[in-house]
């Protein structure tokens, strides 16, 4: 069956000098995630990351989004 996508998503657009930033700064996220049990999806090209974040159990965004992207905004700040 096909799957539709979530009612509610948080897209997130970082951008950084160069490649080792960003995976500099995906690595801190994804260790993040891990902790919370709470994945991104994400698209890197070179230095650009897009962050998507839903919650897949509501079908829509909740806290842990929220904490999330609290998170993933200060580590783009101290990149
Ligand atoms: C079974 C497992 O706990 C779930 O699939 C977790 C894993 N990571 C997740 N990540 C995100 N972004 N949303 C979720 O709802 C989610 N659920």
């Amino acid at each position: 069956a096909a799957l539709s996508p979530p009612s509610a998503l948080v897209t997130l657009d970082c951008q950084c000098s160069v490649h080792s930033e960003a995976f500099g700064f995906m690595s801190r996220v994804a260790l993040q995630a891990e902790k919370m049990n709470h994945h991104p999806e994400w698209f890197n090209v070179y230095n650009k990351v897009q962050i998507t974040l839903t919650s897949h159990d509501c079908g829509g965004l909740t806290k842990r989004d929220v904490k999330l992207a609290t998170f993933i905004d200060k580590a783009a700040a101290s990149v």
